[in-house]
């Protein structure tokens, strides 16, 4: 049976250099679901996905993960939830297969070596990512989309609650894109939950239950995918004219940045 949980935000925010990058966040994550967080760049949506993620501490408000109804942090707290982060770090030495394995460090003793059901989990995670051929090649010897999913199997592989993915998808190729978001609504569907980091608005509207639209550090709006990608409210935000055609599966979003479409049009024709 799935594990109860809910990852809960309340009115978090988190100040550095003198302003709330993050202010007065609210959400609840729980089991099936997969929440998008969209936004221009510099809006606060990583600084809200290392809120959820433990790694910063809220400066107002709190973000709290129960599990069965009970609080759980530190140890406990990495075998349930998981984060994988924008930037791709350097992992100097290691293989693809020792990195996803680390995913299940929290889940061993110290000192203790991986077993049978931690190297199980890892080639399960790294099936799920298509990177399971990939295990005894470098780390550092990957392009960027193999990295990328080399950190999201390491993931997979230590959460059993929910996991954090900040642009996942930003050095995937579209079918890889495609099979990560179709993976999160499967394992969504076992009882897992997703909190995802996304620019392409489309993608966030067929793949996502909810989305938080974040404006310089502000929910500007919260709640499924038609009532939030509203056109007013896109160009509010992006500063874009907005038409949004809904369809069965998600809409279609066309951006119009009129000033400087004429300027090209313009220089095109030179
Ligand atoms: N440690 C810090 N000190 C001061 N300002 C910071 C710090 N970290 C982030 N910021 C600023 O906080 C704002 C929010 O940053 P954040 O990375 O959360 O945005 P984002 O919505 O994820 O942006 P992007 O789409 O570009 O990844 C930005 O203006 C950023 O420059």
């Amino acid at each position: 049976m799935a594990t109860r949980f809910e990852l809960v935000a309340e009115q978090a925010g988190y100040r550095a250099g003198g302003r709330w990058l993050v202010r007065d966040a609210t959400l609840t994550l729980g089991p099936g679901q997969v929440i998008g967080l969209v936004g221009p760049n510099g809006a606060g949506k990583s600084t809200l996905a290392r809120l959820l993620a433990g790694l910063l501490r809220p400066a107002g408000g709190s973000v709290c993960l129960l599990v069965e109804g009970r609080r759980v942090d530190g140890g406990q707290r990495a075998r349930e939830l998981a984060y994988v982060q924008q930037s791709i770090p350097e992992a100097p030495g290691f293989t693809a297969g020792a990195l996803v394995l680390m995913g299940r460090y929290p889940h061993r003793g110290p000192f203790e070596p991986e077993g049978p059901e931690d190297r199980k989990a890892a080639a399960r995670a790294m099936a799920w990512t298509g990177v399971l051929d990939l295990a005894g090649r470098r780390f550092d010897s990957l392009s960027g989309g193999e990295r990328q999913r080399v950190l999201i199997a390491r993931a997979f592989a230590q959460a059993r609650c929910a996991v954090i993915l900040d642009e996942p998808t930003a050095s995937l190729d579209v079918r890889h894109q495609l099979e990560l978001m179709a993976r999160l609504r499967l394992l969504a569907g076992e009882g897992m939950g997703f909190v995802v980091v996304l620019h392409d608005l489309e993608m966030a509207a067929r793949w996502c239950d909810r989305l938080l639209l974040l404006d310089r550090g502000e929910v500007a709006a919260a709640g499924p995918p038609r009532e939030v990608l509203r056109p007013e409210l896109l160009e509010q935000v992006y500063g874009l004219a907005a038409r949004v055609d809904w369809q069965e599966a998600g809409c279609r979003i066309a951006f119009e940045l009129p000033g400087l479409e004429a300027a090209g049009a313009r220089g095109g024709r030179r």
